[in-house]
């Protein structure tokens, strides 16, 4: 089984806007709204591969209801606890003209600290010997930053692993507790070292550290010019797949919901970044937070492109 946890979910409202401009009027030429928070997009994509998920969490008020039924809906087993408030609204800007996206991300209600209890118990009892439990997203920002680190620690007893998606002092605090996989992009990576990483090279140098807390696997990616994944071992350079871009938004937790499959099914590697560098792309090619058609993934495997590393050269 896989379980996602989203402790600050988001009613995703994905509006399109032409030219988009600061200071101007800017008219909308469409709108959608979507279930979101990165685990609730990881469970999506899980579904979407044909495996189960169970989605977990936080949700309140009327967006947290909305959020529930599209879940319902779409048939993927849920299990939040309802808390007081309102779960956030966040705006994404698309314009196609410019190819920009823009993230504008409410903070989240607060959450009360017996709701918090009874959330992480809720997920421990959820996982399993061999399951995996997905960490990913912001938290209610009265949350102590390490909570992900908890939870890691705690699941690793039960025999789960654990794939965190986070930043900041999230990220940083959770890799202590030595997740089986993370997947931070560029500039997480370069948040949490503190560092400018202005090429791969560097990118994979400044990653190798993560191993050292027993973090087994390692994914950064890099957006459209794809990804880098890494083992102790070895590393592979995944070259982006150029399709028609709608909405970037949630690309990473699509390439999270498929390293998850991966894992559970237990892929190679090869396979694993094939799977995971296409199912992202196809995300890319829908509207706001939708995860892709699985033909539209079979197809985009096949264009995938790796690089491998040997001692941080080419070998093939
Ligand atoms: N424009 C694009 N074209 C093709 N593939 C893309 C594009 N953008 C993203 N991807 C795919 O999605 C993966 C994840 O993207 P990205 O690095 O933007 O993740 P992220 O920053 O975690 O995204 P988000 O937080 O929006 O979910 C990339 O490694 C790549 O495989
Ligand atoms: O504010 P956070 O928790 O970091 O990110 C939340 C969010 O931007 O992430 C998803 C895309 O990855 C969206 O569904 C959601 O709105």
């Amino acid at each position: 089984m896989i379980v996602t946890l989203t402790l600050n979910p988001a009613v995703d409202k994905t509006i399109e806007i032409d030219s988009f401009q600061i200071n101007h009027v800017n008219r909308v030429s469409s709108a959608r709204l979507d279930a979101g928070g990165k685990g609730i997009n990881v469970s999506k994509g899980v579904h979407t591969l044909g495996e189960k998920s169970k989605a977990m969490g936080i949700l309140a008020g009327k967006s947290g209801q909305f959020i529930k039924e599209q879940l319902d809906i779409l048939k993927i087993d849920n299990d939040f606890l309802f808390v007081g408030g309102e779960t956030r609204t966040n705006i994404k800007v698309v314009d196609r003209i410019n190819h920009s996206n823009t993230d504008i991300n409410e903070k989240g209600p607060d959450i009360a600290e017996p709701d918090l209890a009874e959330v992480i118990c809720k997920t421990l009892e959820a996982v399993h010997d061999g399951d995996i439990l997905v960490l990913s997203g912001s938290v209610p920002s009265n949350i102590d930053s390490n909570i992900y680190g908890v939870l890691i620690a705690r699941a690793k007893e039960k025999g789960v692993k654990t794939i965190l998606d986070a930043d900041g002092a999230l990220l940083k605090q959770g890799i202590k507790a030595g997740p089986y996989l993370v997947k931070p992009n560029i500039y997480e990576l370069e948040r949490l070292y503190n560092t400018q990483i202005t090429s791969k090279e560097k990118a994979i140098e400044v990653a190798m550290d993560i191993f050292a807390y027993g973090v087994e696997l390692i994914v950064i990616s890099l957006g459209e010019e794809g990804s880098i994944l890494m083992t102790k071992e070895e590393t592979v350079i995944v070259e982006g797949i150029e399709v028609d871009v709608i909405s970037t938004v949630g690309a990473g937790d699509s390439m999270v919901a498929a390293l998850a499959v991966a894992i559970h099914r237990d892929y190679p590697l090869e396979k694993a970044i094939r799977l995971a560098t296409a199912t992202s792309a196809a995300s890319v090619m829908t509207s706001g937070t939708e995860t892709g058609e699985m033909n539209v993934i079979e197809q985009l495997e096949k264009k995938v492109k790796l690089i491998s590393y040997d001692n941080r050269e080419v070998v093939k």
